[in-house]
């Protein structure tokens, strides 16, 4: 051991002396002499290249430190005297980072091909300059294989490597400007637990994958590489959730665009100058931003007077000039009412994907309980499927029972009793004019003017469903009709295409007076015309996406049930006849004695009876049909 140590000592004496007794400009002499025969190349990389940093430097050394390090090609150039490598890991970073430490040496294969690298560090004492660099040696047989392929390998691996290790991060508005401390995003939400049904999960990540591999045919199309998704649905159906898997799975940054805190559309322009490539653009409940409102429903602007972004200050910067200065960016709008967004917002192009997250259905059901109790399968699964559906509860409503314990019994028995309290609340409370005057009477309800509601024949349903509070005024005749249709169907008016309290009203009067008049009538009285005229009115409604189907099926069965009716009618018609003739026939066998006559009658009577039985059993299935009415 002593002997090697003193042999190393010697060695940099020797080269000391060496560097102090040949001055500097003869040994670089000797040095270019020795390189003239010699068949290496040498690339230089340098920290700046001209006047700006030298993004080739950079990714050398994310290549160097992430790549080569972890890459079974690497030699060791050295002869086996221990390698010698940087470790750390900054904030921003998920994972560790590896460097080369100064002086030392690799040597990377790329097609075969041995590529030496050094990194360089040399201190000038009289400049107090630091400089560093790293050296790419290679055959100089190999240069074209180094230009044309070997550099831009370099490129590409060091910028997948870069967006690998990255932190995504999320940005937010700070007076008229993006906060420069955006904070790193550090959510945990991934698609794979995100619970969505199985296809539209699927459907989202094929969009975004070829989105992200899009470049050259959005180039080819002619169309800027942007893409645009609307998310919509009821308070915490996932839609931040998935804003934030989209996120992790592309590793784009968030800009939190709130519009309320941006002041002009020229502000606006400004923010989104300095959005990065590579993010996500986020306007969350686009419909409060009132100026951006539905044009057509007249909105009043004046009730939020903060916003000042215009409708086509905020169209201009989403696909206007202005985003043409980036690339790969994508835009989501979220809103708990799409209907009360401006068409102009959600055109295609615009908007690309209208995405509706709705509530817990018993597959996200599924997927939530494996996500947080590691189950697939249990006794009470049974019951939660037949709740589920009737109960609306949105998937972080069913997510918070099921975070209660880490029994899973404990969860889901919490859980079955809070979808049977839904269930019953989803039912619509129906309040008709004298219920809101007791309860105006009791203080229950602020009194309210309901003068024109006592001097019109109608009667104000206040329907309260879930999530949402309607007022619709029928005729009085058919009020107890609307509160059974209500009671047995929901709103059914709640996804209608219309938008008016009063066009929603005439839509339930049509449905309340078809069912008032199936009730009424005989059906063997309906004719084919009136029938028909009827089901052309459902068919208008679901048009009109009024959830009429079940009318539609009530009628589907009496159009069967039409040629039994008119059978019916005659075999009453025969009936009425049988009844008349016993009874005379009974009449003129009174005091005397005629057997034949008598028989007669049995007979009369018999079939009477047999006939009674028939319209009877008619008769009962037109009251199951009538029953399956509200
Ligand atoms: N589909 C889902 N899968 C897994 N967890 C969910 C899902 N939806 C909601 N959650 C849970 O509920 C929480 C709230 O959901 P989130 O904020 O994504 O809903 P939202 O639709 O954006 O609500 P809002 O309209 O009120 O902004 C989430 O943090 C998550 O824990």
């Amino acid at each position: 051991m002593a002997s090697v140590l003193s042999l190393l000592g010697a060695f940099t004496i020797i080269r000391s002396t060496i560097r102090e007794l040949i001055p500097q400009e003869v040994r670089a002499y000797l040095w270019n002499l020795t390189q003239r025969f010699s068949s290496e190349f040498t690339l230089v990389i340098e920290r700046t290249h001209g006047s700006s940093s030298n993004s080739l430097f950079k990714a050398a050394a994310i290549y160097l430190g992430g790549h080569v390090l972890a890459s079974a090609t690497v030699f060791d150039s050295t002869g086996g005297s221990p390698q010698r490598f940087l470790v750390g890991k900054s904030e921003n970073v998920r994972n560790f980072t590896y460097a080369l430490d100064k002086n030392s040496e690799i040597v990377d294969l790329f097609r075969g091909v041995p590529m030496k690298w050094k990194f360089r560090l040399d201190f000038s004492a009289t400049t107090q300059i630091e400089t560093r660099w790293y050296e790419l040696c290679f055959n100089k047989k190999h240069a074209e294989i180094v230009k044309s392929e070997y550099l831009p390998h370099v490129l590409d691996t060091a910028k997948r490597l870069k967006d690998q290790t990255r932190t995504v991060k999320f940005h937010i508005i700070r007076r008229d400007w993006w906060c420069p401390s955006a904070v790193n995003i550090d959510h945990p939400m991934t698609f794979e637990t995100l619970a969505m049904d199985a296809d539209l999960k699927k459907n989202i990540l094929d969009d975004l994958n070829s989105f992200i591999n899009g470049k050259e045919y959005y180039k080819k199309i002619g169309r800027l590489w942007k893409r645009g998704y609307l998310l919509y649905g009821p308070p915490g159906t996932g839609k931040s959730s998935l804003i934030a898997a989209m996120a992790n799975h592309l590793n784009f940054d968030i800009y939190n665009l709130n519009l309320s805190a941006v002041k002009s559309d020229s502000v606006l322009e400004d923010l989104l100058l300095q959005v990065s490539n590579r993010s996500i653009i986020v306007v969350e409940d686009i419909d409060c931003t009132i100026k951006l409102q539905n044009r057509e429903a007249g909105e009043q602007v004046d009730s939020f007077p903060r916003v000042q972004v215009t409708l086509s200050g905020l169209l201009n910067a989403i696909d206007g000039l202005l985003s043409c200065c980036a690339n790969e960016r994508i835009v989501v709008f979220t809103t708990n009412y799409k209907e009360r967004i401006d068409p102009a917002l959600l055109r295609a192009g615009r908007m690309d994907r209208h995405i509706c997250l709705s509530y817990c259905t018993f597959s996200t059901f599924k997927q939530l309980a494996a996500n947080y109790l590691n189950i697939f399968n249990h006794d009470h699964f049974g019951r939660v499927e037949e709740l589920i559906e009737n109960a609306k509860a949105s998937p972080a409503e069913v997510a918070g029972e099921l975070m209660k314990s880490k029994d899973p019994e404990v969860c889901l028995e919490g859980l079955i009793a809070f979808l049977e309290s839904k269930v019953s609340q989803a039912r619509f409370q129906i309040t008709s004019i004298e219920d809101r005057r007791l309860e105006e009477k009791n203080g229950i309800r602020p009194k309210k003017d309901t003068e024109n509601e006592h001097s019109s024949n109608a009667t104000t349903f206040l329907a309260v469903g879930c999530d949402s509070v309607r007022e619709y005024r029928v005729k009085a005749d058919l009020a107890l009709i609307l509160k059974n249709v209500f009671l047995k169907h929901g709103n059914i008016v709640e996804n209608s295409s219309l938008n008016s309290m009063q066009c929603l009203s005439s839509l339930l009067e049509v449905v309340c007076g078809i069912i008032q008049r199936l009730q009424a009538v005989e059906f063997e009285e309906l004719t084919e015309v009136e029938l028909e005229s009827m089901i052309t009115s459902v068919r208008d409604l679901e048009y009109l996406k009024v959830e009429v189907g079940w009318l539609n099926k009530r009628l589907d069965e009496i159009t069967q049930a039409l040629p039994l009716a008119k059978h019916c009618s005659s075999l009453k018609e025969e009936r009425g006849k049988n009844l008349q003739d016993i009874e005379k026939m009974e009449k003129e066998v009174k005091g005397c004695e005629d057997e034949s006559k008598s028989l007669k009658i049995q007979e009369t009577k018999a079939r009477t009876e047999e006939l009674s039985e028939k319209i009877s059993s008619i008769e009962t299935k037109f009251n199951q049909i009538r029953d399956g009415l509200p």
